[in-house]
């Protein structure tokens, strides 16, 4: 993750409103507030005494003055599948390509849900003007909730002042130009990012090749996962963020990353197969990479906090690391005699006993249902 210190000019600006003469009055050099507000001295190499008379200017704290760079990182959500195979980027835009009744609104609820309670953001929700079934969930968990785009401006940035927002809206002010027009206005130097999520309420997304113009991630549904109920219908193999083409990911995360796609590719080939004619035709060797991706596939479903009265399970925040420690293991044929119930729904992968790694396992032979 890149974090890079910036100052919030806008707050600055709005608190202090004539800054030279200020500065100047309170013994600062105005030519080096105005670098420092430009980015031209990097906040890092200011001389301590420097900021804090800013933030006394402005009535604030140094941790409001100062904040973590809005250069492109990489924000946990605590789902397995979005941060392993198209994670969501700070100050970015992800899109959800879906048709209604997917799950995009279950997803874009949930995503709220821990933005707000464990990240600390503020959640705004620019309400479509088609109102649909979800989004009654959505409204739930939506600290503030706008109809047009003046109102969204004047809510983000009052509320941007103090913390990160995460902003959801509707395809459809993306076709209309006002999500274009709003981003403008937003685009000021230094301060806190806004990370919007983009659903598709009318379902038209699916029929496009270029479904949002740029994204930076972008989440496709999956129209047989979800008939499957392996939510979240994340599509793994279609599914793309920015993040992972400017390699700005770890190694180890994009090296796993690229084996699980690649299983899960095969994997559907062989389901189809399996669908067709049985387990009982497919090769030996096919059938470890059946049963292997199987596994993988269950283990990469989520309990939704909320969800929970679907899956009535509690919801899980799995982090990063033990997603990628969890695949790796699966990959590496440590559930191989795993029941492959036992390993939907659930956060972190705990087998019991804990086996080694290995294509040699002894089967194990428990059976738990859901
Ligand atoms: N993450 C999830 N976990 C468990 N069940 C889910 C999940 N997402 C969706 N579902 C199931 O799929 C159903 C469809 O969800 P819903 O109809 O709200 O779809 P949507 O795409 O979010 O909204 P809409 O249909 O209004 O566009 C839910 O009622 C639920 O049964």
């Amino acid at each position: 993750m890149i974090d890079e210190l910036q100052l919030n000019v806008p707050l600055l600006r709005r608190r202090v409103p004539n800054l030279t003469a200020a500065a100047r009055a309170a013994g600062l050099r105005p030519a080096t507030v105005s670098n420092l507000c430009t980015g031209k001295i990097p906040v890092g190499r200011a001389e301590v005494r420097t900021v804090a008379i800013l933030a006394a200017l402005a009535g604030c704290t140094l941790d409001e003055l100062i904040i973590r760079g809005s250069a492109a990182s990489v924000i946990e959500t605590g789902i397995k599948t979005l941060d392993l195979f198209a994670p969501l980027v700070r100050g970015g835009t992800a899109g959800i390509v879906a048709r209604p009744g997917m799950g995009q609104l279950v997803m874009l609820s949930e995503l709220f849900r821990r933005f707000r309670r464990e990240r600390g953001y503020a959640t705004v929700l620019w309400r479509p003007r088609d109102d649909s079934p979800g989004i009654e969930d959505v409204l739930a968990e939506s600290e503030t909730v706008c109809l047009a785009q003046e109102e969204v401006y004047a809510t983000v940035s009052a509320l941007r002042d103090d913390r990160d927002v995460l902003l959801g809206a509707d395809r459809s002010v993306v076709l209309s130009g006002e999500m274009m027009a709003l981003r403008e206005r937003l685009q000021e130097a230094g301060s806190r990012p806004v990370t919007i999520v983009l659903v598709d309420t009318r379902g038209e997304s699916m029929d496009e090749d270029v479904p949002y113009g740029p994204l930076d991630t972008m989440w496709r549904f999956d129209a047989d996962m979800s008939a499957r109920t392996m939510y979240p219908a994340v599509d793994p193999v279609a599914s793309t963020s920015t993040i992972l083409e400017g390699a700005q990911l770890e190694a180890a995360h994009l090296a796993i990353q690229q084996r699980a796609r690649k299983l899960l590719r095969r994997y559907r080939e062989l389901r189809s197969l399996v669908q067709a004619r049985g387990e009982a035709k497919l090769p030996e060797a096919e059938l470890a990479t059946y049963r292997r991706g199987e596994r993988l596939e269950a283990f990469l479903t989520q309990p939704f906090h909320v969800a929970e009265a679907y899956t009535k399970r509690p919801g899980e925040w799995t982090a990063l690391a033990d997603t990628l420690d969890g695949v790796r293991r699966i990959m590496d044929g440590a559930a191989d005699g795993t029941d492959v119930r036992r390993l939907k729904y659930i956060g972190r992968l705990e087998l019991e006993p804990d086996p080694e790694p290995g294509p040699e396992l002894e089967p194990e032979t428990k059976e738990v249902t859901l």
